[in-house]
């Protein structure tokens, strides 16, 4: 059979299926619709209309994340909201939430509006996955319904006809949080993916032969543990097009590491949701399967915070800022040379840098345009950072003045994190290689934000900090002792 007729055969028993549960559905009178008055309503039609317009204002964009320490470019473009001053990373990105609400000022543009939209939809998936969960729970006490509970074969599918079954039957980690607590959305991750983009090179899935793959086999990081994510699927109707794919887009899932159980694979109409219930994205992969048409899906999830919000990152660099002291003459001076005093600073120091600062500037121009409510705070942090360095030249210089013992204590605690430091720093400037940097838009081209020439002198310390690391090395105890031994050998030399 040719390539071509197969397809339409699977494509036509496909229809048929859908048929026949479309007329079991209404043969038990479950299906619904709605009338202008209903309050979903006016739902259905804003969402698709959000993520036109953050769409259309270009607020999707391929990330480029590391990839077994290759800097690679998504196939999907995404975009983040969420709480407002929360972040989340994943291979190794930080993005920057835009912001659903917006304290006391009133919607300003159309993209706000939109974001006002996501984060509606995500105050129901809270509710919606909570009642799953509860769902579930209710199902668990009953003896039966628990065996009949297969780990893959777990049904993550929910179109609002569809009873809902209980996803995995893993055993609870022991910190599983509470419904509520798993639920918290406080992010929003959207993704978007036309397949017909010319630019994009798909790979096909690799273990099953699922078809294209826009997102491979992962599980999601950086996430409370044991907590719930619920994922929209909207696809764009290609209407008069008649070259058009229909083929379904496809949610996968298997088991991590597992090669017995089966996979399975679910193909998602617009509008439905599917959900990855408690702990089942620890415990499974998921990946997603190109459909013919460009769709969107919003991914809502329980970002873990501890590290990743604004006022964290404040509250650190309050607490770096806290042993810089100044003099009678209103120079600055560390309160404390104590070892430990000086390890956080200089931890907070990089974590500020690298996790923050950077992150912030390579996603480029474009990026800090449309987070404009970030700015103001990430130049307060970088001003904090500047204190920091200031911090570590005194420290420097004490390490250099004070005698054998104590000098090189604070060399032997400046100096990893000086050679951290100097390692990132590298790798920043590595990120992109010049052919990529070619390729790029201007908007998208990555800022080294900050960065100084080395003899800059509104600066405390150079940016290449080779010399104070040779310096520090030489201060440390191991350092003095190989000095001394050089010296004598070169002694030697020259008197024989
Ligand atoms: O688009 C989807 O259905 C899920 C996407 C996904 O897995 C992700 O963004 O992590
Ligand atoms: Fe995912």
């Amino acid at each position: 059979m040719s390539k071509m007729s197969k397809k339409r055969q699977n494509e036509d028993q496909g229809k048929e299926l859908k048929r026949k549960k479309l007329l079991s559905e209404v043969a038990r009178g479950k299906l619904q619709f709605l009338m202008p008055d209903h309050p979903d309503f006016k739902s259905l039609e804003e969402l698709p209309w959000a993520l036109n317009i953050l769409h259309h204002h270009g607020y999707f964009y391929r990330d480029w994340v590391k990839v077994k320490g290759q800097t690679v470019q998504t196939p999907v473009s995404r975009t983040l909201i969420g709480e407002p001053e929360t972040t989340y990373k994943y291979l190794g990105l930080r993005l920057f939430a835009i912001p659903w609400c917006f304290g006391d000022h009133q919607v300003e543009s159309e993209v706000e509006l939109a974001c006002g939209i996501i984060g509606k939809l995500n105050d129901h998936f809270k509710a919606v996955s909570r009642k799953l969960l509860l769902e579930r729970a209710a199902e668990k006490t009953e003896p039966e319904s628990c065996i009949s509970q297969g780990a893959a074969q777990s049904p993550l599918h929910h179109s609002p006809n569809e009873e809902t079954k209980s996803c995995s039957e893993q055993k609870p980690t022991t910190c599983s949080p509470s419904i509520e607590e798993g639920t918290d959305f406080n992010v929003v991750l959207i993704n978007y993916m036309d397949p017909k983009d010319p630019d994009l090179r798909l790979k096909a899935e690799p273990y099953y032969g699922m078809g294209p793959l826009a997102v491979s086999w992962h599980m999601d990081s950086n996430l409370v543990q044991g907590s719930t994510v619920a994922v929209y699927n909207h696809t764009c109707s290609s209407d008069g097009d008649s070259s058009s794919d229909s083929s379904d887009w496809m949610v996968g899932l298997k088991v991590s590491w597992d090669i017995e159980t089966p996979g399975v694979v679910v193909p998602l109409q617009t509008g439905e949701s599917y959900f990855m219930l408690g702990d089942l994205n620890d415990t499974h992969q998921h990946c997603v399967v190109a459909g013919g048409q460009a769709r969107f899906s919003t991914t809502h999830r329980v970002a873990d915070c501890c590290q990743g919000t604004l006022p964290y990152i404040q509250r650190r660099c309050k607490e770096a800022l806290s042993n810089l002291g100044e003099t009678e003459n209103g120079e600055y001076k560390l309160t404390s040379l104590a070892a430990d005093h000086l390890e956080l600073t200089e931890t907070i120091h990089n974590e500020v840098e690298f996790e923050w600062l950077r992150q912030f500037w390579m996603q480029g121009s474009r990026h800090a345009v449309e987070r404009k409510s970030w700015v103001p705070a990430m130049e307060h942090l970088e001003a904090d950072w500047h204190k920091m360095e200031h911090m570590t030249k005194l420290a420097v210089e004490e390490a250099n003045v004070l005698d054998d013992e104590e000098g090189s204590a604070i060399a032997e605690v400046l100096l990893p994190h000086l050679e951290e430091r100097q390692k990132l720093r590298q790798d920043c400037l590595d990120k992109f290689s010049p052919k990529i940097l070619e390729t790029m838009h201007a908007d998208f081209l990555p800022i080294h934000r900050p960065k100084w020439e080395d003899d800059d002198l509104s600066r405390p310390l150079p940016f290449d900090l080779s010399n104070i690391i040779s310096n520090m090395r030489l201060v440390t105890k191991h350092g003095k002792k190989s000095c001394i031994s050089d010296s004598e050998s070169s002694d030697s030399d020259y008197h024989s």
